[in-house]
This record gives structure tokens, sequence and C-alpha cells, in this order.
């Protein structure tokens, strides 16, 4: 099925506004039976893989799976009693291959999702303002390109406000913008008039970090991110002189993953 609207999704509208708006009168009235919280590391590609479940339906998500750590992840799914409704992708990642495919494989009842503008197949497709329901959660659909054109961040009211920014935003430092139709100023816009207008207090959860960092704050990366802090011509002047090596795996990763979970 590739039409979000029927398995994930309502009222593009009304979330929009009250995500955007600060602070959002979904958080205020947040109802959710989400306790289930795990944040998973695969240290080859420094990638992180989160796993939220709603404690009364034991239904669950996976957001950015690594294929190399399905077997851990799917057997922590089996132990906590959980049924995977979504496997999500941030994005189409450079630097390892979606677990998405095999879980799915494995687990019938989980649907592949990415971006529409990522370019990827999956079984869902997702557009900025879609909702994905598990339970009585919701995870908010936020475009965020700049790293990718097809980036997504995954915002959930949950456990006091949770944002899932993939390579968009990382801990005191963002993704690249050199490759994937990348844009600097893109990435910037995504970040200060989307990520910047959550509630501070929000938690911020990353695709990656190379630094030993495990969780920040929407406040904290606005006072500290070293890069984001930067008005946009500087940001982009120091994204443009960044000269990093190409990911290891990107020539095997990128046409796997357009592949995603189809
Ligand atoms: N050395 C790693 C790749 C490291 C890298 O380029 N990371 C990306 C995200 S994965 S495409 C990135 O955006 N990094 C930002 C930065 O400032 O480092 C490998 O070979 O896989």
């Amino acid at each position: 099925m590739n039409n979000p609207h029927s398995a994930a999704c309502i009222s593009h509208e009304a979330v929009t506004a009250a995500v955007y708006a600060t602070p959002s009168p979904l958080v205020q009235d947040a109802v959710s039976s989400t306790t289930t919280f795990r944040q998973l590391f695969d240290a080859t590609s420094s990638t992180f893989t989160y796993l939220l479940g709603d404690d009364s339906s034991k239904t669950a998500i996976i957001i950015d799976p690594v294929l190399d750590q399905v077997e851990r992840d799917l057997q922590i799914v089996e132990e906590l009693g959980l049924t995977l409704r979504y496997a999500l992708n941030t994005h189409c990642h450079a630097d390892h291959v979606t677990g998405s495919g095999e879980i799915k494989k494995r687990c019938p009842l989980t649907k592949s999702a990415i971006s529409e503008a990522s370019g990827c197949k999956a079984d869902i497709l997702l557009h900025d303002g879609d909702e994905v329901h598990f339970g009585g959660n919701i995870l908010h659909v936020l475009a965020t390109p700049g790293h990718t054109n097809g980036c997504m961040s995954y915002y959930t009211e949950s456990l006091g406000g949770m944002i899932f920014t993939g390579d968009t935003l990382l801990i005191r430092g963002c993704g690249r913008t050199d490759f994937q139709e990348g844009n600097a100023r893109k990435l910037h816009r995504s970040v200060h008039r989307k990520l910047f207008t959550l509630p501070a207090s929000t938690k911020v959860y990353p695709a990656h970090d190379y630094k030993g960092h495990a969780c920040s704050t929407i406040g904290e990366e606005m006072a500290f991110n070293p890069r984001l802090r930067l008005h946009e011509d500087a940001f982009k002047k120091l994204m443009d002189d960044l000269h990093l090596p190409y990911p290891k795996m990107m020539d095997l990763a990128v046409p796997a993953n357009t592949q995603c979970g189809s």
C-alpha cells in the first residue's frame, strides 16, 4: 500500500499548526500510553535506532533500523511482547543499509515508510504534516530537507516531547550537505523554522553521533550547537568548506536503500 493517508495519517493542517506553534496545544493536552523507549546503537556506522512501544496495545514502531542489527532489534521486540507496525526511515542513508526490508520479511505486519521526496520505495510514502499512529500515540512527520531532499524528522509528545531528527540535526552538529541533493541553506531553514520552534524542553534524538553523545534538547542545541547558532550565510560557508571524505559504504548503501522496504 503506497497511500499513507489510509494507513498512518489524519488531519495535516491541525497537526502542522499545532506543531509549529510554541508552546504546542498538543503538548499540553497530550494523552499517550508510550512507556517503552529504547535507544540502540550500531557502532560500525555510529547509527542510532529507536524503538517506541505503546504499552496498552503492545504495538510499536522502529526508526532507522540498521540491517546488521535486525537480529538484535527483533529480539528486543519479541522479549518486550511488542508487535512492530512500522519501520520508519528518516531518509535514504548513505553510510549503512536500512533494516526495513529484512524486518518486513520477518514481521509481515510491519510496513516500511520513508518520505516520498526521498525517491525511495516503501509501503508508505510520507509527506510533511502526516501522522503515524501506533496505539494511543502519534508521530508527527516534519519535512526537514537539507542533508538530503527527502529528510524527515519525527516528533511525538510522548514522554515529555521527543524529536527524531535523522541527520538534519546532530548533537552539537548537523548532517553534511555535500551530496545526495544536500543544500546548506535548506538545512539551516529546516532547523530554524521547524525544529527550533518546538518547545525548548523537547528531547533531541539524532540518527548518528560521533562524539559520545546520546541525547540533547532543542533548547540546548539552540544555545550551543556550533553550526546552527550561525546565521545562514556563515553556516553555508562553513558547510561548503568541510571537505569530508565520502562515507565508506555510500556506493552500496544508497542503491540498496533506494529499494528500502519494498
Ligand atoms: N565516516 C563515516 C561517515 C561520516 C559522515 O559523513 N556522516 C554523515 C552522516 S552519514 S551520510 C554526516 O552528515 N556527518 C556530519 C559531520 O559533520 O561529520 C563513514 O564512512 O560511514
